[in-house]
């Protein structure tokens, strides 16, 4: 589990973070949605241990970020595990060399132990004959499956995704979207996707958190997110014409 704690950031006279208060529950595939420049990314690289906030917690599995010596940070940061905007693979690398490179960065483990590991994740994402290929070689959705299989080859107690379905045609996004959701259950990971895909929110979202202008200003489930009055939420998601239809068909069937 994450809890944050009235967390504020600021880069000189910008204040980013207002003071955001949540937590976020382990084996619970949980979203950050908000207009651009909300301050979602910038929260994302706080979690990360990219950015550390001038005032505030954040508490890993009862772990105080700022309290933690530099070993320990670096502890943590191998618990992480990101899939990044775009992939982020490695070009010059195969497929098993891109998902192989943190175990050979960070671990003291043998070439079988590796080789057995990298079979094992990319069997899970589904990608079974696709070790020789290269990134360029491979679709977009494949892609999208190495990144998962890199960001879990450490065995991650932490999963951040930033925009994993973007440049994704929507039958594949739906599919990525649920591969995260499996992994994050099976493996009882604490998982925060950034996204602005409305799809992910209502099919995924088991707690969505919204935010406006630096602040926390509404957080839910996919569920609470169709009965919610709050005009920000209900302008911001309901924007276009099909999902107000969408909600309108959904209220009238629970009345
Ligand atoms: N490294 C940085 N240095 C200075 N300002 C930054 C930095 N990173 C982000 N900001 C500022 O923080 C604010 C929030 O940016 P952020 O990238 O978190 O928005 P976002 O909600 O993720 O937007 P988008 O959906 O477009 O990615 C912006 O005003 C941005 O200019």
């Amino acid at each position: 589990m994450i809890e944050v704690d009235n967390i504020h950031k600021s880069f000189g006279d910008n204040h980013v973070l207002k003071g955001i208060t949540t937590r976020f529950e382990q084996g619970k595939t949980n979203l950050i949605i908000g207009q651009s420049g909300s301050g979602k990314t910038v929260f994302l690289k706080c979690l990360l241990g990219l950015f550390e906030p001038e005032e505030g917690r954040i508490c890993y599995n009862g772990r105080i970020y700022s309290d933690l010596t530099m070993n320990e940070k670096r502890d943590l940061r191998q618990e992480m595990g990101m899939v990044f905007q775009g992939s982020a693979l490695f070009d010059s690398m195969t497929v098993e060399g891109n998902v192989m490179f943190p175990l050979e960065m960070f671990t003291k483990q043998s070439k079988a132990e590796m080789q057995e590991r990298v079979d094992f994740v990319l069997k899970r994402v589904n990608l079974i004959d696709a070790h020789e290929r290269y990134p360029s070689e491979i679709s977009g959705g494949m892609q999208k499956r190495v990144a998962i299989a890199r960001a879990i080859v450490m065995n991650p107690k932490y999963l951040f995704c930033d925009e994993p379905n973007s440049g994704l045609d929507p039958k594949t996004a739906i599919l990525i979207d649920n591969l995260i959701q499996e992994i994050t259950q099976e493996y009882n990971i604490t998982t925060i996707i950034n996204t602005h895909d409305m799809n992910s929110v209502m099919e995924i979202g088991e707690k969505i958190l919204f935010l406006k202008d630096g602040y926390k200003e509404w957080e839910g489930t996919n569920k609470e997110i169709f009965k919610t009055d709050n005009k920000a939420v209900t302008d911001f998601v309901y924007s276009s014409e099909l999902f107000k239809k969408v909600r309108q068909m959904y209220l009238e069937e629970r009345n």
